[in-house]
């Protein structure tokens, strides 16, 4: 049974307002959110009202494509910056953010994280209009936007046409702005740093270059900072806070706070509920790293039950959703992951993970336990089954390819080979977080969408789209 795709981490953004380092502190910030996406990364920056904007951006980690001499050439006292993990539009060179445009309102440069739910159709109207887009990515419809003739409520309004689920960072020629989406599927929060403004996808960024936290950016919230200081604007129709849960299940940083809520200690939570729901009796709870291992210890403290991290792992490879192909994978898993055996020999074993999506990684790990003796293998997971797609920013979008969505619960624990299967459930892992359930997108789990999608959504929509209008209008490929 193998499946294509499996959940990724997203898109990073960063920005800085009013201090001498701007790009440095980027790049350190860039760093601190490099899990959020390792495709590209890309920093722009600009001097003074009236300089041109300096940019420098690649494919591969941040620690590949910026090399001191880089830093060096990006001056000024503003950037933003971008690490990508590709949900709408190719992985390539010409899509790496941020993206710096012209407009007769001067320079602008755009980071986004999220997916625009309404990009191919904004895109074929705008395209209609004369818009020339650079890329096929759904943020830069952002840019196109704010270029258009302004109606009433100027630049505002026309951030109100976008939809779905956006965390940006925008610089101007004077300003620096951040916004959510007013159901704030992503996180962004503001900082000071020597009494200079920074914006961030998430707070470990701040802990990096030693920047105090302020607070989070509200959804629906527009922070506009400039020479006069900072301001706030709230220019979307009020709705439902949908933030994303699994952040803080798998993409956050447990390092990082959310809402107050530190990412860490709700996977602790989450550990001792999925322990309470599914207990087991066994000699040793063991974690499949990174994202398993506070849920794991959750559930081991629960049951009384000790904790031993029996799977070491390898921090110098990629991570294994990089590779295309699902042999290469299989090879990741175990180049990424190795055992310690004398550990788990003849041990009644709990292996801990937050989340199965093709099932690629929790079937290599029973298989490892088994060839080392382990007696009984039980597997738990720290979220509920994935049976949903995502349109909100998560690189998942066929439910066809969600172990959980093709077969029961029978059928999972057979195919990884487990002893025993268990699940956290949706109230379980609501309560994990302290935080209302009506507070969130449960959307994969659930199937309950808080934003309406395009039907027709992929990866590769914005081409495909522009194409097929294009057919239809009759329009031949040619120029003259
Ligand atoms: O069912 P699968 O398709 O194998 O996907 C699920 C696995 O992917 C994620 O880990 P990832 O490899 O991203 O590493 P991390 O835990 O270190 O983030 C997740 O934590 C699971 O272990
Ligand atoms: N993962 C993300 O947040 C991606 C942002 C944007 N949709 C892109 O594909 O570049
Ligand atoms: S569908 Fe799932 S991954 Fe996507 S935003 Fe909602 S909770 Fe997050």
């Amino acid at each position: 049974m193998p499946l294509k795709h499996k959940p990724t981490h997203e898109c990073g953004v960063f920005a800085v307002f009013g201090h001498p380092d701007a790009a440095l502190l980027t790049y350190y910030g860039l760093f601190a959110l490099q899990h959020r996406g390792q495709e590209s990364a890309g920093i722009v920056s600009a001097k003074g009202s009236d300089s041109t904007f300096q940019q420098h951006k690649g494919m591969g980690l941040v620690s590949q494509v910026f090399k001191m001499d880089d830093l060096d050439e990006l001056k000024g006292t503003r950037a933003i910056g971008h690490v990508r993990y590709s949900t709408t539009g190719s992985s390539t060179a010409k899509n790496a953010q941020p993206f710096v445009v012209d407009t007769n309102r001067g320079q602008l440069a755009v980071a986004h994280n999220g997916n625009l739910v309404n990009a191919a159709q904004l895109r074929v109207e705008l395209e209609a209009k004369g818009s020339i887009f650079q890329t096929t990515v759904d943020s830069e419809i952002v840019l196109h936007l704010l270029a258009q003739p302004r109606g009433d409520g100027g630049a505002l309004a026309a951030l109100r046409r976008i939809e779905g689920a956006f965390s940006i960072v925008l610089m101007s020629e004077r300003e620096i702005i951040g916004f959510r989406d007013p159901h704030g599927f992503r996180p962004l929060c503001l900082g000071k740093k020597d009494g200079a403004y920074v914006l961030a996808s998430e707070s470990c960024a701040f802990d990096l270059i030693q920047a105090q936290f302020v607070r989070d950016i509200e959804p629906g919230e527009v922070v506009i900072i400039d020479n006069g200081g900072i301001r706030s604007e709230f220019p979307f129709r009020e709705t439902r806070s949908a933030f994303c849960i699994f952040e803080y299940v798998y993409f956050a940083r447990p390092d990082s706070n959310i809402a107050g809520v530190n990412v860490s200690d709700v996977r602790v939570r989450m550990g001792r509920e999925l322990a309470r729901l599914h207990p087991a009796e066994a000699d040793l709870v063991v974690p499949v790293p990174d994202s398993g291992i506070f849920a794991a210890l959750g559930f081991s403290e629960e049951l009384g039950i000790p904790y031993y991290p029996a799977f070491v792992r390898n921090h110098y490879i990629g991570r294994t959703f990089i590779q295309p192909s699902q042999s290469i994978r299989d090879f990741n898993v175990r180049v990424k992951l190795n055992l310690i055996t004398e550990i788990v020999k003849d041990k009644r074993v709990v292996v801990v993970d937050d989340s199965i999506v093709r099932g690629t990684t929790a079937r290599s790990r029973v298989v490892t336990l088994r060839e080392a003796g382990a007696k009984e293998v039980h597997m738990r997971i720290s979220c509920p089954p994935h049976r949903f797609a995502c349109y909100y920013g998560i690189d998942f979008p066929n439910p066809d390819k969600l172990l959980a969505n093709q077969c029961t619960m029978e059928e999972i624990r057979k195919y990884l080979g487990a002893d025993s299967i268990g699940y956290l459930d949706l109230e379980g892992m609501i309560r994990a977080t302290k935080r209302p359930g009506n507070d969130f997108c449960t959307a994969c789990f659930s199937g309950d969408y808080p934003v309406g999608f395009d039907a027709e959504f992929d990866k590769l929509i914005m081409e495909k789209r522009a194409r097929r209008v294009r057919l239809l209008d009759n329009e031949e490929p040619r120029l003259i």
